[in-house]
């Protein structure tokens, strides 16, 4: 499935100008000569051994993503299986200490951006606070 990201060779599009000039991605074929290749195989380089590494790097970074995703999954449906067990037995919905214990291990190997991803690694399973 191919998203918008934005490719852009130059600066940033600037307000008013046509969308067409700069943003979205970059056409597979370019209306004014120019290589053409395939959108998946767009690196943002034209030289071919800087491309070809691109592309296998790409590889390995698209396996990772797909593990991250079926982690990310696996880990909120266990959340869920918890919190469901432990109401189900009288239980809290939440337990604060254990929740503060995964943030500060996120922060201490990931610093600021890790307790971003444990909130949402933990609002995935438990839900909103
Ligand atoms: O470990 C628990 O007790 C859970 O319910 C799981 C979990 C989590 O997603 O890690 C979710 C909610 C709790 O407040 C704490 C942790």
């Amino acid at each position: 499935m191919m998203t918008d990201v934005m490719e852009q060779s130059g600066g940033p599009t600037r307000p008013g100008q046509p969308a067409a000039q700069g943003a979205g991605p970059v056409a597979a074929t370019p209306p004014t000569g120019g290589h053409t290749e395939p959108a998946e195989q767009q690196t943002g380089t034209e030289e071919p051994s800087a491309s070809a590494r691109i592309v296998q790097i790409r590889e390995r970074i698209d396996e990772i993503d797909n593990a991250l995703i079926t982690l990310w999954q696996e880990r909120a449906a266990l959340s869920q299986e918890v919190g469901a067990t432990r109401m189900a037995s009288g239980g809290t919905r939440l337990v604060l200490s254990r929740e503060r214990e995964i943030l500060e291990r996120f922060r201490v190997a990931l610093g600021a951006d890790g307790t971003q991803l444990a909130l949402l690694l933990l609002r995935a399973g438990r839900g909103p606070l």
